[in-house]
């Protein structure tokens, strides 16, 4: 195993798409991930000439409870060859990534899994989750707030309105936990456009919300696929991205896509699980929501990382915590958390109150996952009567954590 060199890049890639089943990504999509390859942090596992294995990681600063940016690494690209699999290869790339993570000083890292079973080992737990909706428009409908008809809406090149769309995005990443500040080049993602991507549908379009001024506060981005049988159309709206900085906003660009004509159904797979549009729709059932996990969190430096977020309510608690992988997060830990919200976080020889492995924290981390939730699944456990509530109450958040795209 050794880190990658950067004219070994088209080989490594190679390797990763034959480990995900051999379907080579488009042009577009591999020079972008080539792009924001960060050769430096990127490790293959080679047996002769032959890549075996791969690992990588970007450079990420995560928006936590309290709207902080944390230093995040973004583990990206990981496989193993399909005759070399089930012998550890995975695990030595995750113990060196992760002992390298630490040495660079980011507390967190971060994963999406492809299958979610491969990654509690190693410590991270599931922290946000996705929601997907499929709206039946044809029988749904939609109740707006005061304001929506004062929006404008403008359909725009998706391109030459991505710096408006993109202040809406940095705008609204220190309000949501688990939101990926987004570093250079990464606004390029949100326009790949590849015929191969589109399924038959459309070239990716974009409407703007402005209000009354003129200022961009809202943006959606989606394909219109057709279909026609003998009743006649039942075309489908596909949103890529939707991001709104107020309710009437949000309304407005949902309205929009729900009334574009020769379609049925608004099917949206990414939203976060407590998206206005919830609130918005007569008919909940027939928007068929549908959660998956999302973004997994893994505490490097747990103290570090329980210091970086804010909390809900103030705490004094002593949290016994596993780490088999990362045994230096093992032990006891005192986290007192004050009116603000502001802790610290130090080891202590004081009694547990709590008994929880790195994964839990990681899942409860961004407030989306209640403590009192996994430990009514047994996997956190309660040593003093109240520590539980007290523990649950502060890590718990307001808004849910959400990611926005996939990396
Ligand atoms: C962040 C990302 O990039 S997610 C993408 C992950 N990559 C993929 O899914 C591509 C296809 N799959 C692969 O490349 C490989 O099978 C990997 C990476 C998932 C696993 O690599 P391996 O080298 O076989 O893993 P390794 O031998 O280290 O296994 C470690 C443990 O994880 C378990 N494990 C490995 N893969 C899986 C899985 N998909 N589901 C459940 N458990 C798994 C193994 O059984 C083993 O458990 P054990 O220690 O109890 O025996």
């Amino acid at each position: 195993m050794r880190v990658l060199q950067a004219d070994e890049w088209d080989v490594w890639y190679d390797h990763l798409e034959l480990a995900f089943g051999g379907v080579p990504d488009s042009p577009e999509e591999r020079e972008l991930y080539k792009s924001l390859t960060d050769v430096d942090r990127s490790l293959g596992v080679w047996d002769g000439d032959a890549c075996v294995g791969s690992a990588g990681a970007f450079t990420f600063r995560l928006s936590v409870p309290g709207g902080a940016l944390v230093p995040a690494a973004g583990v990206t690209m990981v496989g193993v060859s399909p005759v070399h699999r089930r012998r550890g290869v995975l695990t030595s790339l995750m113990r060196r990534q992760l002992d390298d993570i630490r040495a660079g000083g980011e507390p967190l890292a971060v994963l999406t899994a492809s299958d979610p079973a491969i990654y509690g080992r190693f410590g991270y737990g599931p922290a946000s989750y996705a929601m997907a909706v499929e709206v039946d428009t044809t029988r749904v409908r939609l109740s707006v707030p005061p304001g929506t008809d004062a929006i404008r809406l403008r359909l725009v090149d998706p391109q030459r309105s991505l710096a408006d769309c993109e202040r809406v995005y940095a705008a609204l990443v220190p309000t949501r936990p688990g939101m990926p500040a987004r570093q250079p080049g990464w606004e390029r993602q949100s326009l790949l456009d590849p015929p191969a991507m589109r399924g038959g549908a459309s070239p990716l379009k974009c409407v703007v919300a402005e209000r009354e001024d003129g200022e961009v506060v809202g943006y959606a981005r989606y394909r219109v696929k057709p279909d026609w049988d003998l009743t006649g159309s039942e075309g489908r709206v596909e949103v890529s991205d939707l991001d709104a900085l107020d309710p009437a906003a949000c309304a407005a660009l949902w309205r929009y896509l729900f009334s574009i004509d020769l379609t049925w159904t608004v099917r949206a797979p990414r939203r976060p699980v407590d998206d206005p549009l919830l609130h918005l729709v007569s008919d909940i059932r027939r928007s068929r929501p549908r959660t998956r996990d999302s973004l997994h969190v893994r505490l490097v430096d747990l103290a570090a990382a329980l210091e970086a977020r804010t909390y809900g309510a103030p705490a004094d608690v002593v949290l016994a915590v596993t780490d088999a992988f990362c045994p230096w997060n093992e032990g006891r830990w005192r986290l007192v958390v004050d009116a603000k919200g502001v802790a610290r976080c130090t080891r202590t020889e004081e009694p547990a109150d709590l008994e929880l492995s790195v994964r839990e924290l990681g899942s409860a981390y961004l407030g989306g996952i209640t403590l009192t939730s996994l430990a009514a699944a047994g996997l956190v456990r309660e040593l003093r009567p109240g520590a539980l509530t007290e523990t649950s109450r502060a890590f718990a958040g307001d808004v849910a954590p959400w990611l926005p795209h996939g990396f």
